[in-house]
């Protein structure tokens, strides 16, 4: 039986202001008809052993199956920028698809990316490549976030070409401003389109 196409909502969140973007992501995937959406995000890793996190989360999305990754449609990944970077559990999360990767389970699929960071210039754009990067070794055709979304040139916070992005100071404020929301809702109608758009 085919299944409903779907974009993947993949995250990592720590604080909520990742977890926070990915429903407004979510919004604008639900704006387009014919394809649904899945929210996932992966667990955490522990620092001193190969610790299992419970197969269900204490709380918020389940966590993402490697199968969930592969059938997706188009796949929208978000982690709070660390050091520049994506988080430590996404990485480790992708590490993991190699099999994906053997197999070109994920070539000509839609990516985009989403972050959060406390600073303005924390490097946002930098964690948002690092997520890209893997994904194109994937085969996939990375969908950014054109200026005709008007709340790229007046946002005050978030926002980026690369991906949206969300300025959560360092009070880990995670409520988005509307600028922010705006642009992440964009982000996820965009993704689904290029979704429809590419399905085989
Ligand atoms: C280990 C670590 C590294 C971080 N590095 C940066 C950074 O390089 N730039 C920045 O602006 N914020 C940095 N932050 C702040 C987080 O990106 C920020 O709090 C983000 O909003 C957290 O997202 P979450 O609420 O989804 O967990 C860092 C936080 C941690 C814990």
């Amino acid at each position: 039986m085919n299944q409903t196409p779907y974009i993947l909502v993949l995250f990592y969140s720590r604080h909520g202001s990742v977890n926070e973007m990915a429903k407004h992501i979510a919004r604008g995937v639900n704006k387009v008809n014919d394809i649904e959406v899945k929210i996932r995000q992966v667990p955490d890793v522990s620092d001193s052993t190969k610790v299992a996190s419970p197969a269900i989360p204490e709380e918020g999305a389940p966590y993402c199956t490697l199968d969930e990754l592969a059938e997706c449609t188009g796949l929208a990944i978000g982690s709070p920028s660390y050091f520049g970077s994506m988080a430590a559990p996404l990485k480790h999360f992708i590490d993991q698809t190699s099999t994906l990767w053997l197999t070109g389970r994920l070539i000509d699929k839609p990516a985009c990316g989403f972050t959060s960071a406390s600073t303005m210039h924390g490097g946002q754009e930098q964690c948002i490549h690092s997520m890209m990067t893997p994904l194109l070794h994937h085969g996939m055709v990375w969908v950014g976030l054109p200026y005709r979304n008007k709340e790229l040139i007046n946002t005050a916070t978030g926002g980026t070409p690369y991906g949206a992005s969300h300025l959560a100071n360092n009070t880990n404020e995670t409520t988005l401003t509307e600028d922010e929301k705006a642009l992440c809702e964009a982000q996820g109608k965009r993704i689904a389109e290029f979704a429809l758009q590419l399905k085989k």
